[in-house]
């Protein structure tokens, strides 16, 4: 009788959960607002991770209710709802005109357990608006301009390790290059460590490094329930980092801080701009940061600018392999601004490369490396000119990759074309057509960082050699699925010949 009652509860329980999902599905609908049949249990994400990216999706949502509705709803797996936007008016009241109330993206961090997930991109609200507000100074012209020094260095040994690599065998994977040369880049200006990962691709900082983005402590199934029921998983301790990441970093940064303070120390690099802001009170103070704040956003910085610049660097020169005439046209430009600034690569000569800065844009479009922005709704948030409504905690996603690859915006988009960069074709098109480092008060902080970096690292390598495709580069390239970022899943091989 027993097992019966049992027996009986537990099939009246999961019929209870089946018909509340089924339910939840009809979110969208019962408000009148599209969307496309869902899977169940999976929502909209069926396949996502394994054969599919969250691109994919999300672009299907697009090209099917572009011009119809303002805004698309969609699931993910087990019912929670969020509602993708496709008008670029409303894109842009979102991201900038009413920001008051979308400040937020809702990603999951826990400062207690974990404190190197409460940084800036996951913190929320007020601690968020201080914390960016004390980082901006970080990252203006002038500091960036200090920092130029340590990024020419390490484009010399990037060459230098090319040449000695070259002399064995022309054909080189040019990602694994591109990451060891960013690695250094960001390793040195985010921790003040001589990292060397271009001479010894194993160092143990390469390794932690690496591991800090193909290891992660979780799932994203499980961060995605985390960030919906952060409160729970607060109260049950829930970390993002693994603590092998934690105590390699920590250790790591408390080292380089202590070094400096005892040797009075400056270096041209961000760990020096932050430590300017260091306070030793273990309460946060206005306008200060803990060491704790301190090397969570240095590894905020790794991480956030590592994978991100490394891979535009990548798929830039894929292209210019296939695209030889537009290869020739950037070399050109950066030979003349060479010249023009007594044969060196200055500062000041990278940011006239206005050729070589359409073709990054025009690979963050093409690519888009960041394929969505996410915002959450703090408040019911009426849509001008219609009926719909984005109800208060709705998460919101803005579908870059889609916008950006829209043939009625770029026409032809699967063509890499830098002049659709030229200033009087950006002056056509909607201010929101190109959202490559994303917009508003929420934008990249770091995009003059990563736009120097990857200029320096492509104007160098174009420069000293000429890049050719090969029977092993991949065409077409494929991406990694169950990655945030847009990341290609092949080795890219090409072909490269010393020209100086
Ligand atoms: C080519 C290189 C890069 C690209 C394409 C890129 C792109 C982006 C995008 C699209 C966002 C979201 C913006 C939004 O939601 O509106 C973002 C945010 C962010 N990026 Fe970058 N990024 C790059 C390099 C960097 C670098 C080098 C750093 C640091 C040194 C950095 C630090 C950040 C941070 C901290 C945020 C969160 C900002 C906030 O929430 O206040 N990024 N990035």
């Amino acid at each position: 009788m027993d097992l019966l009652i049992v027996f009986s509860v537990v099939i009246i329980s999961i019929i209870s959960i089946y018909f509340y999902i089924k339910w939840k599905f009809s979110f969208w609908e019962r408000r009148g607002i599209p969307s496309l049949p869902v899977a169940f249990p999976y929502g909209n994400f069926k396949g996502v991770g394994k054969t599919k990216h969250i691109k994919d999706v999300l672009h299907e949502i697009y090209a099917t209710f572009k011009d119809k509705a303002p805004i698309a709803g969609a699931y993910l797996a087990f019912s929670s709802n969020f509602a993708v936007v496709l008008d670029l008016d409303l894109i842009k009241n979102i991201l900038i005109k009413d920001f008051n109330n979308f400040h937020d993206r809702r990603h999951f961090y826990n400062e207690r357990d974990d404190f190197m997930s409460a940084n800036l991109l996951t913190m929320q609200g007020q601690e968020w608006r201080e914390l960016r507000q004390v980082l901006t100074p970080t990252f203006t012209s002038a500091k960036m301009k200090f920092m130029f020094s340590t990024i020419s260095e390490i484009s010399e040994r990037l060459i230098k390790k090319l040449d000695e690599d070259l002399d064995q065998n022309p054909i080189v994977d040019i990602k694994d290059y591109l990451a060891r040369f960013t690695t250094d880049i960001i390793g040195t200006c985010a921790f003040g460590i001589e990292c060397n990962s271009l001479k010894d691709a194993n160092c143990e900082f390469r390794v932690y490094s690496k591991r800090a983005f193909l290891q992660p402590r979780h799932s994203r199934f499980f961060i995605y329930l985390c960030a919906e029921f952060p409160e729970i998983a607060r109260a049950l301790h829930v970390k993002l980092f693994r603590d092998d990441i934690t105590e390699f970093f920590t250790r790591l940064i408390k080292g380089t801080i202590t070094y400096r303070e005892k040797n009075d120390i400056h270096r041209n690099d961000f760990i020096d701009l932050l430590l300017r802001l260091k306070t030793n009170n273990p309460n946060k103070e206005d306008g200060k940061l803990t060491v704790k704040q301190i090397i969570a956003q240095s590894l905020l910085f790794f991480l956030a600018g590592f994978e991100t610049s490394s891979s535009t660097s990548g798929f830039a020169l894929y292209e210019l392999a296939f695209n030889p005439d537009i290869q020739e046209k950037a070399r050109t430009e950066i030979n003349r601004i060479f010249k023009a600034h007594n044969n060196q690569i200055t500062y000041e000569g990278l940011m006239e490369m206005q050729y070589l800065d359409q073709i990054i844009n025009e690979t963050l479009r093409k690519y888009s490396i960041v394929p969505r922005l996410v915002r959450y709704t703090q408040e019911n948030y009426p849509l001008p000119n219609s009926n719909f409504v984005i109800e208060k905690g709705t998460k919101v996603y803005i579908p870059t990759y889609s916008i950006h690859n829209d043939p009625d915006i770029y026409p032809n988009p699967d063509i890499f074309d830098p002049s659709r960069f030229d200033p009087e074709e950006v002056n056509k098109r909607h201010p929101m057509a190109f959202l490559g480092f994303g917009t508003g008060p929420r934008n990249c902080i770091g995009a003059r960082f990563g736009q120097m970096q990857t200029r320096m690292g492509l104007a160098t390598l174009i420069r000293n050699f000429e890049i050719k495709p090969c029977s092993k580069t991949p065409k077409p390239l494929r991406y990694h699925p169950n990655m945030e970022l847009v990341s290609s899943a092949n080795d890219i091989y090409l072909e490269l010949r010393r020209i100086l």
